[in-house]
Formats: structure tokens, C-alpha cells, sequence
């Protein structure tokens, strides 16, 4: 069986990753899988253990990190956040096309281990319109969202780093032109 393809969705937190991303996961012939990754990061009111995330202490991240079961991982405005590595490999192997939405350390260290990853960078039609998004979503305190706003102007700035940079300025417009990139990939 031929393998699947591995995507990066990337970009800052509140862009819209996780909204184009569950857009994406209606094309059913995009063959998509995605990959649920482990935090140390307390769920928010919504998030369920193993559909959002796996949440963990940071000392059983740590005991991963040391067995190198993650393909890789960051620390975020304070928490810890990875890939488990064996269901990656395991989807990949069944022929699924696998979505790693993570952030930029953790998409550059992929990009070093698996350079024929399928890389893409979304951005905020502007500053303003990602605060807004971030402010809307109602998920994290003043001081988080300032720290996740910094965080992101860094972040942008390594958007050449990506094979494709998509605007999501319209959910349902950002995921045709994702869907589009997959497809020209596969
Ligand atoms: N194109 C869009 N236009 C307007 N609002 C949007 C758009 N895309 C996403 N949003 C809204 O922006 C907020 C943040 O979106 P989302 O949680 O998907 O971002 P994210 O990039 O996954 O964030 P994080 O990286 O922090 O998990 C949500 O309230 C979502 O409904
Ligand atoms: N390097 C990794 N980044 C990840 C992973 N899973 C999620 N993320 C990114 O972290 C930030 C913050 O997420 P939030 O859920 O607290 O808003 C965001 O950019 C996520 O995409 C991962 O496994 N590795």
C-alpha cells in the first residue's frame, strides 16, 4: 500500500487552524487522518482527553521526550505540547494522509526529520483581525493573549519557511485552497 502523506498546518494560535482543519475533514476523499497531540496544557471547558488532546503532567511528557516516543515537540506560552510519533507512523503505513497541526518550533523540527512533508502556513488577514479571533474565542486570560500575540508576530515572520502560505480570511475559501494544495500533492 502506497503511503500516506504527511502535512504540517501551521500558523499562529487563533488564526484558525483547528476551524479550516475540521472544514478540511468533511472531504472525505482527501483521505485525511489526524494526529491528536499530548499537552500539559489544562483542557479548556469543550476539549476531550484523547479527541482534542492526550493531557499529561509535565513529569509523563517528560518521561516521552526521554523514551523519544515524540516525532517532536515545543513549549508554548508555558505549556508543553508534542506528536506522538507511533500513530504517525501508523496512519502513514495504512495509506492515510496525516494533519499535524502544530506550531513553528515543533513544524521546523519535522521539516529536518521528513523533508517531503506537505508544509502550510495559514495567516490572519491582519494583526487586528487575529486578536479579534483570539478575544473572541474567550479561552484564554489578558496575559496569555498578550503572550500568544507576541508569540505570533515571531511566528509569521517565518512563513517562508512553509511550501504554501494560505490566507484564511474565509473559512470555507482557505479549506478549497488546502483541499487544492493536497490534491496537487498526492
Ligand atoms: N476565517 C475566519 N473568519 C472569522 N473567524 C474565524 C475564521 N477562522 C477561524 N475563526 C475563529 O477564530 C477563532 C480561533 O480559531 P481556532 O481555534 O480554529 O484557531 P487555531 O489557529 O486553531 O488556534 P490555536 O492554535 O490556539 O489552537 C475561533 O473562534 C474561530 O471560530
Ligand atoms: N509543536 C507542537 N505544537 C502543537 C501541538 N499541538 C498543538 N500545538 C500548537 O500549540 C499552540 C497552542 O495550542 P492551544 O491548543 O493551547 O491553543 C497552537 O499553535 C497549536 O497548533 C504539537 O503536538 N506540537
Amino acid at each position: 500500500m502506497k503511503k500516506g502523506l504527511l502535512i504540517i498546518l501551521s500558523g499562529p494560535s487563533g488564526v484558525g487552524k483547528g476551524t479550516v482543519r475540521q472544514e478540511l475533514f468533511k472531504d472525505e476523499s482527501l483521505n485525511l487522518a489526524y494526529s491528536i497531540s499530548m499537552t500539559t496544557r489544562k483542557p479548556r471547558p469543550t476539549e476531550k482527553e484523547g479527541v482534542d488532546y492526550f493531557f499529561v503532567s509535565e513529569a509523563e511528557f517528560k518521561d516521552k521526550i526521554e523514551k523519544g516516543e515524540l516525532l517532536e515537540y515545543a513549549q508554548f506560552v508555558g505549556n508543553y505540547y508534542g506528536t506522538p510519533q507511533f500513530y504517525v507512523e501508523k496512519l502513514l503505513g495504512e495509506g492515510k494522509n496525516v494533519v499535524l497541526e502544530i506550531e513553528v518550533q515543533g513544524a521546523l523540527q519535522v521539516m529536518a526529520k521528513c523533508p517531503h512533508a506537505l508544509t502550510i502556513f495559514l495567516v490572519p488577514p491582519s494583526m487586528e483581525e487575529l486578536e479579534r479571533r483570539i478575544r473572541g474565542r474567550r479561552t484564554e486570560e489578558e496575559s496569555i493573549v498578550q503572550e500568544r500575540l507576541a508569540k505570533a508576530r515571531k511566528e509569521i515572520a517565518t512563513q517562508n519557511e512553509y511550501k504554501y502560505v494560505v490566507e484564511n480570511d474565509d473559512v470555507v475559501a482557505a479549506k478549497k485552497k488546502i483541499a487544492q494544495i493536497i490534491q496537487d500533492n498526492l
